[in-house]
């Protein structure tokens, strides 16, 4: 029988998952783990790759179309015996045989999510259909990376799982927000309907090394700025909140979840919350005091607050974060500066 991973009465799956292939049961590799991630090559798969390969138990495959990820953040893995990397885009099947899958696939930046919006809503939605499927055969476990963004512009505040949401369905954010509500559906009726395990993490705003420092978001903005002495760009007003959780801890938060009982949504992020105007005073005070902060146009539906209630995450998973925001910035800048090939003045 299916286990009861559930939350809710609407949770509970009716059948029991699918076996895995006879020979994945096999003696020689028992005890072996043969992970997916898809969007591997990006900012936080790479580093879920990182800590997954620590383990000598396990194998990892990547796909990756490379849209917004790079070889260059899995170059230290090209090669070794446990891992595999494969070009290929998720609106596409792919058939491997895997115990897990970490799906992860889909551009997260405002600003690559609505260059192509009809192909970001075909990744969310066909994207996880295909992983989906491909759990069903195999019968992996799969956890989705879905997004704060499903509470839209949010009227609860800290939201928890149970906030249903305040989404557009019709603006430049649905293609990524309304998405990944659909890939959330998705999940769930694969669940019920064909017992497939899942998980469901819901991230908030993360940040650290490997980002692309033309990504677009706010905390790589700020620091690639201050980096470079540029004007740090604070879009209107400038109160608006974010919470900010560091790449390490939201790692160790998926994997908890990918190994744990319970379905989710689980809420993963750090519940620190800063006004963009405190964020900017707080990167001009760490990386350059000389730069000047000036406001500039913001863009439609962006939402005015954000701040995850984690108690589901300490409650079932055990899991908080542990890296401050005055903690995280200055080895993201360190990261960056190499990068950037600036040295921090004397
Ligand atoms: O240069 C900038 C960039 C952004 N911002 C502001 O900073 C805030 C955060 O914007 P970001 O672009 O970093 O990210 P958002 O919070 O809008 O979206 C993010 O949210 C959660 C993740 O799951 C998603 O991947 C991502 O879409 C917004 O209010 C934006 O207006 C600036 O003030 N200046």
């Amino acid at each position: 029988m299916a286990k009861e991973t559930s939350n809710g009465n609407n949770h509970v799956s009716t059948k029991p998952p699918p076996e895995p292939s006879p020979f994945r049961k096999g003696k020689f590799i028992q005890g072996n783990m043969r992970i997916l991630i898809t969007g591997g090559a990006g900012f936080i798969g790479s580093h879920l790759v990182d800590r997954l390969l620590q383990n000598e138990k396990n194998e990892v495959i990547v796909a990756d179309n490379y849209f917004t990820g790079s070889k260059d953040n899995l170059k230290q893995w090209i090669g070794h015996p446990r891992f595999e990397l494969i070009r290929h885009d998720v609106t596409e099947t792919l058939l491997v045989e895997v115990d897990q899958i970490y799906h992860l696939a889909c551009p997260a930046s405002p600003i690559f999510y609505k260059y192509n919006p009809v192909k970001t809503i075909k990744t969310t939605v066909i994207g996880t259909m295909n992983m989906l499927g491909l759990a069903k055969r195999v019968g992996a476990r799969i956890l989705l990376t879905s997004t704060s963004e499903v509470y839209g512009d949010p009227l609860v505040h800290p939201q928890d799982e149970s906030y249903w949401g305040n989404v557009n369905p019709i603006g430049v954010r649905s293609c990524y927000d309304e998405g990944k509500r659909v890939a959330e559906t998705l999940m769930f009726d694969y669940h019920r309907q064909h017992g497939v395990e899942i998980r469901i993490a819901r991230i908030f705003n993360t940040y650290g090394p490997r980002m692309n420092i033309d990504d677009g978001r706010v905390v790589s903005n700020f620091i690639a700025q201050a980096i470079r002495g540029e004007d740090l760009t604070v879009q209107l007003p400038g109160t608006q909140t974010r919470s900010f959780c560091y790449v390490s801890d939201m790692v160790d938060g998926l994997i908890r979840l990918m190994e744990g009982e319970n379905t989710g949504p689980i809420n993963i992020g750090n519940p620190g919350e800063f006004t963009m105007l405190e964020l900017a005073e707080t990167v001009k005070e760490i990386i350059n005091p000389k730069v000047n902060i000036i406001q500039v146009e913001n863009t439609p539906d962006d939402p005015r607050q954000r701040k995850p209630d984690i108690t589901k995450a300490k409650e079932l998973l055990g899991w908080e974060p542990k890296v401050t925001l005055r903690d995280g910035l200055p080895l993201m800048e360190e990261n960056f500066r190499t990068r950037l090939g600036i040295s921090r003045p004397e």
